[in-house]
């Protein structure tokens, strides 16, 4: 029997921990606080930004939000993140990629103080990451790891595929999969667009953790029996639905389930613990920079 792995269930698990943390933060008089800032008229960014306000006020987090024209000059968003930088009541920033093509997405990554980059995407957090000594990870990957772990898949000394070799998502993924400790210790291979013989690469693995991009890439030929697969990719395809398309994953589902040990579905597996992980980096960031301590999950 195949184990579909309910996001949901897990996301929720952790945001009440979260939430228990956010508590004791305001019952010593610090409520966590998260900025987000849209700088883009896409729908899909939208749709996330929004789920982002919602889980920050199930959760007690107060939210702030601010949307910049598309057309505005990348000096407007850089004076947001520089008040947001000297507000106390702001732990953490996030500034929703994509920006626009005339906004260099590397000076916006590196204007944000690096102890309220609730993404972990500064060079300071991606560098403390890398060397084992992370303070904010990023928040699908971390998420990740909390999927594995709660659903008993052993990463240690396990071939691990990883495609993709995103900033974002498949660059901190490899490197958390071969850090010491739990949920590390694994051979980690990352393959990406000009991968030879990915087929050879994915049949070798015992997880695969699909974030290309791609949509429906990784089908079930490309899998051996018992792989525990990731799917991190949320595609939206056209279709004839109230919305008009409809989301699919990185891998194809049905044929990857068939050879899977136990797979994430699309939607509801990676996408709600990326959102639960950035509420924990939040209250961690509070934590931080208040000096309370809290027992995160
Ligand atoms: N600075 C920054 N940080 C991000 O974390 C970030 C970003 N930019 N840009 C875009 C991506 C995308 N992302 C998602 C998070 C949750 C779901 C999610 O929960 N999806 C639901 C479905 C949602 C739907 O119905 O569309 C699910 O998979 O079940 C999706 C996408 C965060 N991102």
């Amino acid at each position: 029997m195949t184990t579909i792995i309910d996001g949901n269930e897990i996301g929720d698990q952790i945001t009440e921990g979260v939430a228990a943390c956010t508590d004791t933060l305001v019952s010593e008089g610090v409520t966590p606080g998260l900025a987000t800032v849209l700088m883009s008229d896409d729908g899909a960014s939208e749709t996330y930004v929004s789920m982002k306000q919602q889980a920050c006020e199930e959760i007690g987090i107060e939210g702030f939000h601010y949307e910049i024209g598309a057309d505005e000059p990348a000096e407007t968003l850089f004076a947001t993140i520089d008040e947001l930088n000297a507000d106390p009541t702001v732990h953490g920033i996030l500034v929703q990629m994509p920006v626009p093509d005339h906004v260099n997405k590397r000076d916006v990554l590196e204007r944000i103080d690096p102890m309220k980059d609730v993404d972990g995407f500064h060079p300071e957090n991606v560098g403390r990451l890398v060397a084992g000594n992370a303070r904010y990870k990023p928040c699908t990957p971390h998420g990740i790891q909390k999927i594995l772990a709660e659903t008993g898949v052993e990463t240690e000394g396990k071939d691990a595929v990883v495609v993709g070799r995103s900033d974002i998502v498949g660059k901190p993924m490899a490197n958390l999969l071969i850090q010491y400790g739990p949920g590390g210790n694994a051979t980690t291979t990352v393959c990406h667009s000009r991968t030879d013989d990915l087929a050879e690469k994915t049949r070798n693995a015992d997880i695969v953790i699909a974030a290309a991009g791609v949509p429906e890439m990784i089908d079930g030929s490309m899998l051996s029996d018992g792989t525990t697969v990731i799917d991190v990719g949320i595609n939206r395809v056209d279709a004839d639905t109230d919305k008009g398309y409809e989301l699919v994953g990185d891998v194809d589902f049905e044929s990857a389930k068939a050879k899977a040990d136990a797979i994430t579905p699309v939607p509801g597996g990676v996408g709600p613990l990326t959102i639960a992980m950035l509420m924990y980096n939040t209250v961690k960031a509070a934590s931080l920079q208040s000096g309370v301590d809290i027992s995160l999950p």
